[in-house]
């Protein structure tokens, strides 16, 4: 089996770059996908000039609307998303993601950055699943429904249905990464308001009780 990446990006065109570099080295990932999701910067540029496939969205979907156009478009069966404001980023990281589910020892594997930066160590050993790096079959997240409408719900979605139905879910560190946070993307008012939507959008999709 063989890895499609998808990368939903919005509005990414400093970081996005740092992302895709480290992909293009490992043989297991066989297409790239940076799904920009109404992106009004140069992310779509960006990601055409390092020669990856780009699904150019007119409008913003959200998150899991930019991931689901992305896993409709993959060729292969295992999926690795990424986050497109990741630091530090290594060859390494993205092996330790992709290796046991193309080995079958996880169903899912879930990044959690370790030894990056206090602020985001912190809130990934608070709340894992809602890490955006993880790499899990095709096959299970076709099962999941309404992804394209869950906006930051989606990585808690994917793993309310991976508990649910007992997949088997790996933690991997992913040290000395970190990305950069919305107060840092969008200034402290208007990043931290962009936060409280976050949490809303998550705590909308989480269904109680199975
Ligand atoms: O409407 C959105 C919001 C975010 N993203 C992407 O989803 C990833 C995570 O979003 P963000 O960095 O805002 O979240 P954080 O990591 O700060 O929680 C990034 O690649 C964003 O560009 C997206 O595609 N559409
Ligand atoms: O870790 C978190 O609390 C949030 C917010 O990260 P920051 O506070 O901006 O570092 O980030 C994650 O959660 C989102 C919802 O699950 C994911 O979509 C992001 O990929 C992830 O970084």
């Amino acid at each position: 089996m063989l890895v499609t990446v998808v990368i939903p990006a919005f509005n990414e065109e400093n970081y996005l770059g740092g992302v895709l570099e480290p992909l293009k080295s490992i043989p297991e990932i066989t297409q790239i996908i940076v799904v920009s999701d109404g992106s009004t910067d140069g992310t779509v540029q960006v990601a055409r000039n390092w020669g990856v496939e780009v699904i150019d969205l007119p409008q913003n979907l959200g998150k899991g609307g930019a991931m689901s156009m992305g896993v409709k478009a993959a060729r292969e069966d295992i999926i690795l998303f990424l986050d497109a404001d990741l630091i530090g980023l290594k060859v390494e990281h993205v092996r330790s993601l992709i290796y046991p589910v193309l080995n079958n020892q996880a169903d899912m594997t879930v990044g959690v950055f370790e030894g990056g930066r206090l602020a985001t160590d912190v809130a990934q050993l608070i709340a894992p699943f809602l890490s955006g790096q993880r790499c899990i079959k095709k096959y299970w997240l076709e099962q999941i429904g309404n992804l394209e409408s869950m906006r930051f719900g989606v990585e808690t979605a994917i793993t309310q249905f991976a508990y649910e139905n007992n997949l088997r879910i790996m933690e991997v560190e992913l040290p000395a990464m970190s990305h950069v946070m919305k107060e840092e993307k969008l200034g402290f008012v208007k990043g931290f308001a962009y936060r409280l939507k976050m949490y809303w959008e998550i705590a909308k999709n989480v269904r109680l009780g199975g």
